[in-house]
C-alpha cells in the first residue's frame, strides 16, 4: 500500500499544523481517495463539510489501487469490493483516518474492524441516458446502439427495448460518455485520452455521478425507476473509518452531524437484500427503498441476464430502525429467492466490471 500526498491543495481549512497521517488528531484528520476525478470529487465535498463542521483541518491522499494491493489483504477484506479494498487496507494501517466511497460499489458485507460512520444525504438515485441528438428511451430508432458495463443496466434496457443494441463498455464516466457519436469528450478522466471516437447512439450512466461531476448536461433522459431500477446504494456515499474514530471527539461529532438517517434507513434495507441474496457487486440486480411517511418501501428486482424476465417485487416496513430496515431487506430477497431469483440469474456474479468506472 503506498499513499502519495496531493500537495497543497489537497489540504483543507488550515487552522492548525497539518495533521500526520494516522492522528485522527485534535488538530486534523487524513481522508483517503482514489485518484478519479469523480472519487476525487465526491471526497472532496464530504471532507469540506466534515471540516466546517468539526473545526479541523485535513490533508487528501491518494491511495494507489494497483498493484501490491493485489495479494494478502485483498483476500481478508473479501473479493467484491476490490476497488474500496485499497482505501481500507489503508484506514485500518492508519494511512488515512476517514475514505469516502460510492456506497454502491462496496460489497453489501462490512469488514471487522471498520464502520460506516456516515450516509450523507443521497442525491439523484436514477440512472440516466445519455444519448445523441437528445434522443430518450421512447425515441431511439430500433437497432440503436446503447453502452452499458452493467449486467443490471443491460437486462433492464433489453426488458424495455428488445430491439436495441446492447453493447459492453468499461471506462471512467468521462471515456464512457465520450463513446457517444457527436459528443465532444468530457475532460473528467484526468487527461487520460479514452481512445474512441463516439461509435454509440447512447450509454447509461448514474445520474448521481454525471451531477457530481458537473456532466448533467449531458443526460437527455433521467430514466424512471419504474423502468430501470437502480443498483443498490446509487446515488449514496459511505464515510468509513475505524470505530475509534467514529466514537468521540470533534470529527465524531461531524460524522455523526453528517448522517441522514433516512438514507442510512434506505441503504441498509438495499444491501441487506443484496447480502442475503448473497449476490455479487455485477449480479443483474435493482434495489430501491425510500421512506414514505412512517413507512420503509424497497422494491427490488432480479433479472435475467438476456432481459426476457424481470422478477420485480416490494416490501414495506413500519420499524424505521437500522434493524428494522436490515428486516425489510432480508425479508424481500426471501420472498424473491422463494420465486426463483437464483434460478433466474447467476447472483455470485463477482466481475469487477469497473476498475476505474469511478
Ligand atoms: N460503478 C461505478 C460507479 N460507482 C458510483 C458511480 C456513480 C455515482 C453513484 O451512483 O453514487 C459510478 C458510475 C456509474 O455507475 O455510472
Amino acid at each position: 500500500m503506498s499513499t502519495e500526498g496531493m500537495g497543497p491543495e489537497g489540504v483543507g481549512t488550515g487552522n492548525g499544523p497539518a495533521p500526520g497521517p494516522g492522528t485522527a488528531a485534535e488538530t486534523g484528520f487524513v481522508v483517503g481517495t482514489r485518484g478519479s476525478a469523480l472519487a476525487v470529487t465526491q471526497t472532496t465535498t464530504v471532507a469540506e463539510a466534515l471540516a466546517a463542521e468539526s473545526g479541523l483541518a485535513y490533508e487528501l491522499v491518494r491511495v494507489k489501487t494497483e498493484g501490491d494491493v493485489t495479494s494478502g489483504p485483498l483476500s481478508q477484506l473479501g473479493g467484491t469490493g476490490v476497488f474500496a479494498a485499497a482505501l481500507r487496507v489503508s484506514l485500518l494501517e492508519g494511512g488515512c483516518d476517514v475514505a469516502i466511497h460510492s456506497l454502491k460499489d462496496l460489497p453489501s458485507r462490512q469488514p471487522p474492524g471498520l464502520v460506516i460512520a456516515a450516509t450523507p444525504r443521497r442525491v439523484d438515485v436514477r440512472d440516466a441516458l445519455c444519448a445523441r441528438d437528445g434522443l430518450t428511451l421512447g425515441t431511439l430508432p430500433a437497432g440503436a446502439t446503447v453502452g452499458t458495463g452493467s449486467p443490471r443496466r443491460a437486462a433492464q434496457l433489453r426488458a424495455a427495448r428488445p430491439d436495441l443494441e446492447v453493447v459492453d463498455i468499461r471506462g471512467n464516466v468521462g471515456t464512457r460518455l465520450g463513446r457517444v457519436k457527436g459528443q465532444a469528450p468530457a475532460a473528467d478522466d484526468g487527461g487520460v485520452g479514452h481512445g474512441f471516437q463516439g461509435d454509440l447512439d447512447a450509454v447509461v450512466l448514474a445520474s448521481a455521478g454525471l451531477l457530481r461531476l458537473g456532466l448533467q448536461d449531458h443526460i437527455t433522459e433521467y430514466l424512471d425507476p419504474a423502468v430501470m431500477l437502480p443498483a443498490p446504494g446509487q446515488g449514496s456515499l459511505a464515510v468509513e473509518c475505524r470505530p475509534e474514530t467514529a466514537a468521540a471527539g470533534a470529527l465524531a461529532g461531524a460524522l455523526a452531524a453528517l448522517d441522514d438517517h433516512d438514507t442510512r434507513l434506505a441503504v441498509t434495507a438495499e444491501r441487506a437484500l443484496l447480502a442475503r441474496l448473497e449476490a455479487g457487486c455485477s449480479a443483474p440486480i435493482g434495489a430501491l427503498a425510500r421512506v414514505e411517511g412512517d413507512a420503509l418501501v424497497l422494491e427490488a428486482a432480479v433479472c435475467s441476464t438476456d432481459g426476457t424476465e424481470v422478477l420485480r417485487r416490494s416490501a414495506t416496513g413500519r420499524d424505521l430502525t437500522v434493524s428494522g430496515a436490515e428486516l425489510v431487506g432480508r425479508s424481500l430477497a426471501e420472498l424473491l429467492l422463494g420465486e426463483g431469483a437464483a434460478a433466474l440469474a447467476d447472483l455470485r456474479t463477482d466481475v469487477p466490471v469497473d476498475p476505474e468506472g469511478h
